[in-house]
């Protein structure tokens, strides 16, 4: 078999004015959809970041795939160090919140990209669901976390028509928005996207939700963007609250001294970000949480073995993600599916995506119960719909953004903003 078709194809789609540690979202998120073909007909699909250097580079391997066999990984990694290393390419504004699109994340990134395609053509060609090919799965159903986010009603000078979630920062908005997700989709845990009003008050939202919500588990995650001195202060004011505190402070010194401090069990998606940083975590004992994403972790075998070290380690594994759209949805749900120490509900901007946005036929994928079903269908189980794929281009060609860059939107808003960490 060989492969005799690659498409990379930059799409963006609607994203609503959600409020982080860096600033807040812009109006459209860019991904990349890549689709390969093989002589005997069958098809791969992949999704990952849509920043212009992930994407020079994923348009670069485009051709250089071509006569390729989609069962030799091996190759392809090859090919991919060996482009990135020619290439250099440059760091992505605002790539914190989304490490893979970081420039020492470019190998990671870009194999990933390739890699979820070449295992769902495999899967294809071998008619079976892509689980099969890491092992099988564990459980046919992954739970995913409602993921609430302090947010605007609209974005600045109204692109186009507000979202119907309205605006989220009180503690009741931020129930309320709860209490919306969790009838849509059933989710059973909760993530609050913290780091950007003040401390006490995103606590206080902490408190309204146990409140609303008993029973169920709940994280906060400010990004880093909180002082030791803070994270310590909010550890006192949250007691046992949280099923883990995600990334409250920067730094693995900082994360093992708030560890030390409080005993709490830390999450982290931003002071371990490879196996460096994984060795390096292990030895101070940063986190006891790694939150794995294929994207940037080198696709979904390596992050086999990152749950893997996780397990050897004695640390849990939970799924990281950023806006996104369902091929990479159903990528996460598969690889979780085969993750026999993925003890915590996965993290998905999914719903914040609107439901006329979707690449895939059949439009967006349900969540039920909080739950993706994984099916016996082949490969990831999807379809390209390239009407649909054609009008997010066209949406990418006009919308004007090139990089996410939360910064200099937030400056939009507030001319004197600036990307101070830890803000508080
Ligand atoms: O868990 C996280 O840190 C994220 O999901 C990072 C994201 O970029 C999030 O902060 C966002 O979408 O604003
Ligand atoms: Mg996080």
């Amino acid at each position: 078999m060989k492969i005799t078709r690659v498409s990379v194809t930059p799409i963006a789609f609607r994203d609503p004015p959600l409020l982080n540690a860096s600033g807040i979202h812009e109006p459209f998120a860019l991904r990349s959809i890549i689709e390969i073909e093989s002589d005997n007909g069958y098809i791969g699909l992949g999704e990952s970041y849509g920043d212009a250097p992930a994407l020079a580079i994923q348009q670069q391997l485009q051709s250089q795939l071509i006569g390729l066999d989609p069962f030799n990984l091996n190759q392809l990694r090859v090919i991919v160090q060996a482009t990135v290393a020619a290439n250099k390419p440059a760091s992505v504004a605002g790539a914190e919140l989304a490490p893979g699109s970081h420039a020492s994340k470019a190998v990671s990134n870009a194999y990933s990209a390739f890699e979820v395609a070449f295992l769902d053509l495999q899967a294809h060609y071998l008619n079976v669901p892509l689980v099969d090919l890491l092992g099988g799965a564990i459980r046919d159903e992954v739970p995913f976390s409602a993921y609430l986010f302090f947010k605007y009603a609209e974005h600045i000078e109204s692109p186009y028509k507000p979202d119907n979630w309205g605006e989220a920062l009180h503690e009741q908005q931020i129930v309320a928005q709860a209490a919306r997700m969790i009838e849509a989709y059933g989710f059973k845990s909760i993530k609050l996207k913290a780091g950007t009003l003040p401390p006490e008050h995103e606590v206080a939202c902490i408190k309204a939700l146990k409140k609303a919500f008993p029973g169920l588990p709940l994280r906060i995650d400010p990004n880093g963007n909180w002082s030791l001195e803070t994270a310590i202060r909010m550890a006192e004011l949250l007691g046992d609250d949280l099923q883990y505190y995600e990334d409250p402070t920067p730094g693995l010194d900082g994360m093992a001294e708030l560890h030390k401090r409080t005993g709490l069990p830390l999450a982290t998606n931003m002071v371990v970000t490879d196996f460096d940083e994984f060795r390096r975590s292990v030895a101070q004992n940063s986190v006891q949480i790694v939150l794995a994403d294929h994207h940037y972790w080198g696709g979904l075998r390596d992050t086999q073995t990152l749950a893997k070290m996780c397990d050897v380690f004695g640390l849990g594994v939970s799924m990281h993600s950023n806006s996104h759209l369902g091929i990479s949805l159903m990528a996460m749900a598969h690889v979780a599916a085969a993750v026999p120490n993925l003890d915590y509900a996965c993290d998905t901007h999914y719903p914040w995506q609107e439901p006329d946005e979707e690449v895939i036929k059949g439009g967006k994928l349900p969540i039920v119960d909080g739950c993706v079903k994984i099916t016996r269908a082949p490969g990831l189980g999807l379809e390209l719909d390239h009407e649909q794929l054609a009008k997010l281009h066209d949406q990418y060609l006009t919308c004007g953004i090139r990089q996410r860059d939360d910064v200099r939107q937030m400056q939009r808003y507030k001319a004197d903003w600036r990307a101070v960490k830890p803000r508080f």
